[in-house]
């Protein structure tokens, strides 16, 4: 689904940030991806969410080759991908409601058929009294929780999370990591980048570890 060959990223005259980066990421699989603070993480989330080209090397997602990839082309692409970015990205004037269900708006459904689904999922992360709150009062947890639940409710064939745990205490963070699980179980492509080490140990999975601008992976 995803192929990285040989793939460096410097910004401006600096060393690489990323260094001969080789690996795949295949359907239906899940990952976690760490490493030391600055040690390329988010960097790497955007390269696979397409808002950063790699300075030399290929990356094809979904079967494209990205350097032959037009502006044109992006919004399709990025469809088929959910992001929980780390500063969230809500838009502040949108509720909590109207911010998780922009997803499926943007894919064209009703709200009569989605409203209880989305108002479900928000119950599920603990949002379920913040259903018209707009984000200016919501804390940085909840704000997390509805930027995951933005992210997983159009069942993306790929999620990327950056830090999806950072802002909540240990019994959500697990209760969010089952939320990847099932996601992941239901046919999604996981990808989470995290400082956790006690989340990771909660779940089995490949671990993609950067470190001197390198990866290494352990299966
Ligand atoms: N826009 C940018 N311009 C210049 N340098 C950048 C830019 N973004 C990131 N960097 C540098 O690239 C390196 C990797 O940063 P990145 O944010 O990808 O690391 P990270 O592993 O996600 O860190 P953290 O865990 O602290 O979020 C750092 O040295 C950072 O200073």
């Amino acid at each position: 689904m995803v192929r990285f060959e040989n793939v460096g990223l410097r910004y401006g005259p600096g060393p690489e940030v990323l260094s001969d980066l080789s690996f795949q990421i295949d359907a239906n699989s899940f990952q976690f991806l760490t490493g030391p603070s600055g040690a390329g993480k988010t960097s790497l989330l955007r390269l696979l969410f397409l808002s950063l080209k790699p300075t030399r090397g290929l990356i094809s997602i979904f079967g494209r080759d990205t350097a032959t990839l037009t502006r044109r082309d992006l919004p399709d692409i990025r469809r088929r991908i959910g992001i929980v970015f780390q500063d969230f990205r809500l838009l502040d004037h949108l509720t909590t409601f109207e911010n998780v269900a922009l997803p499926l708006r943007v894919l064209g459904r009703e709200e009569s058929i989605y409203r209880a689904e989305v108002v479900e999922l928000l119950r599920w992360v603990g949002l379920g009294d913040r259903v018209n709150a707009y984000p200016q009062v919501l804390s940085g947890g909840e704000k997390q929780r509805a930027a995951i639940a933005r992210a997983v409710i159009s069942r993306p064939e790929f999620l990327l999370a950056d830090e999806p745990t950072g802002n909540v205490d240990p019994h959500l963070a697990r209760r969010l990591l089952r939320l990847f699980v099932e996601l992941h179980k239901s046919g999604t492509s996981v990808l989470i980048a995290t400082h956790d080490i006690a989340l990771m140990d909660l779940y089995d999975a490949r671990r993609l570890v950067l470190s001197d601008s390198r990866l290494h992976i352990y299966d």
